[in-house]
């Protein structure tokens, strides 16, 4: 059920998938069952949802986002979202994972070479850490975050891993307005402009979604991101 709706998702965005990517998504879907029933990974498990509500939504951003061959970090990608998704269908794309939590790391691992995903790399670390150093900050083309935290923080969280002239994707739900709002001033301290929002449905269950995209316009200022957990506690406003 799950993988011909999904075909026919992404045949209304004139996408087609070879057998090799709808083999990934269908060994996506079974691992993510199998090793969810060891550790907490999603709480979506019906098949017909992962594919709606973590494969599709997590390429929604290139219905609106020229995804090539670029350099991209994950903030916060839990057991995969929204990166391995693109990365199975724009197979180029060359994909970091940051995630503070190492069992969701230990799967990861296990999907990609199930998968035989390359130039994907996984890092055990918090954002606020990785962010410092100088393997990760200002090096991406895009940074990208799915359901992490609010703008304001995901800012601090995601800016400083962006290149300048690079550009930084939030996939948000309903209320994204006011949080962009909240977060103006956030985006324009860690060297951000709000360039593009796009605001749609989900199919099949109509709930809201925003693609907001952020240009990095100038540097992050060293003293961010803040300690860990400081991005959180005081938001800047
Ligand atoms: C709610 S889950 C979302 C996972 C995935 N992006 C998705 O959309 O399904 C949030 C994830 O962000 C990670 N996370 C939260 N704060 C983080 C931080 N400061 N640095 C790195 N990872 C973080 C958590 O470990 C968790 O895996």
């Amino acid at each position: 059920m799950g993988e011909e709706f999904f075909s026919s998702l992404l045949a209304e965005q004139k996408i087609v998938l070879s057998s090799t990517q709808h083999e990934q998504f269908k060994r996506y879907f079974e691992l993510l069952v199998e090793w969810n029933e060891k550790m907490n990974l999603t709480a979506i498990t019906e098949k017909k949802d992962v594919y709606l509500k973590h494969f599709y939504d997590s390429i929604t951003p290139s219905f609106y986002y020229p995804f090539t061959d670029q350099k991209i970090v994950d903030i916060g990608a839990g057991a995969g979202f929204p990166s391995l998704p693109l990365k199975i269908l724009y197979p180029d794309l060359q994909i970091s994972i940051i995630d503070s939590l190492n069992k969701r790391i230990g799967f990861l691992t296990h999907l990609a070479n199930e998968l035989e995903l390359t130039g994907v790399s996984f890092y055990h670390d918090r954002a606020e850490l990785a962010g410092k150093s100088k393997h990760h900050r200002e090096i991406y083309d895009v940074a990208i975050a799915r359901a992490v935290a609010r703008m304001s923080v995901l800012s601090e969280l995601c800016l400083p891993f962006v290149k300048v002239g690079g550009d930084f994707i939030a996939l948000k739900g309903a209320g994204s307005n006011e949080e962009v709002a909240e977060g103006k001033k956030a985006i324009a301290v860690l060297g951000g402009e709000l360039s593009a929002s796009h605001s749609f449905q989900l199919p099949i269950e109509h709930s809201e979604r925003q693609i907001v995209q952020i240009k990095k316009a100038k540097a992050t200022p060293n003293k961010y991101p803040r300690k860990p957990g400081v991005p959180n506690k005081q938001p800047i406003t």
